[in-house]
């Protein structure tokens, strides 16, 4: 069964096509969703892309959390049944609607980052990671403002005692992100959120690797589906 997976394009979105281009890559397919369609039209996953959703007004994510596509998702995926990745600003949105815990904060260094950024993969046990190894290294982009990742100390102990801490930065933080936390999962491990971009680490052509197709293909194998040749986790 090919997978059918959601792309939601906000008003802002800017890294909606690449995340669908990455779908396909890895043998799913891309379904484009409305943020202003409350209908998720019976995929089996979304992606929420990465971008600045409705200008990064009031905060990243802010106001996308009450765009109407999210009323059908925030239930399905809270009860576990809906796999979710967040990318970047996706990661902000889970935040702000409250699947997944702590906020994306500005840079400690109050700059934009961009650069590609090594990363450690933490857990395998979640719907977007299970084709990794733990503590696989994986060379991803960052390209943000506020991907400093903060929670309470007692959240963050949390997040570490259940294996909830998905990747982490190899080097220390680039963006002051507590305890070098570069994506977490909720306690289902449907919903993932990772501040640097897979869907822009998936064709060697363009590098800087093909380490985030493990994100698309992880989905893929866990829905039954043929995951094509070369495009396992990591694979050159
Ligand atoms: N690449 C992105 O998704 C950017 C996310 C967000 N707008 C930020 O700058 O932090």
């Amino acid at each position: 069964m090919t997978a059918r997976v959601g792309v939601v394009t906000f008003p802002g979105s800017l890294d909606d096509r690449d995340a669908a281009r990455a779908i396909r890559i890895c043998g799913a397919e891309p379904v484009p969703l409305w943020h202003d369609d409350a209908d998720l039209h019976g995929v089996d996953a979304v992606v929420l892309p990465g971008g600045f959703s409705y200008g990064d007004y009031l905060r990243c994510g802010a106001i996308a959390r009450f765009a109407p596509v999210m009323s059908e998702l925030v239930p399905a995926a809270e009860s576990g049944r809906l796999p979710v990745l967040g990318i970047c600003n996706g990661f902000q949105i889970l935040c702000e609607s409250h699947l997944l815990p702590g906020a994306l904060t500005r840079n400690a260094n109050q700059h934009f980052i961009c650069r590609d950024q090594r990363v450690r993969v933490e857990t395998t046990d979640t719907a977007w990671t299970g084709q990794y190894h733990t503590g696989q290294e994986l060379l991803l982009p960052l390209k943000s403002n506020e991907g400093n990742y903060v929670a309470a100390p007692e959240t963050l102990d949390t997040l570490e005692r259940d294996g909830r801490v998905v990747l982490r930065y190899v080097g220390g933080s680039p963006n002051g992100a507590h305890r070098g936390i570069a994506g977490v999962t909720n306690e289902h491990g449907n919903v993932v959120g990772v501040m640097p971009h897979p869907e822009h680490a998936t064709a060697a052509l363009t590098g800087p690797s093909v380490d985030g197709r493990g994100f698309l293909t992880s989905l893929v194998a866990r829905a039954g589906g043929a995951v094509p040749a070369g495009t396992a986790a990591g694979a050159r």
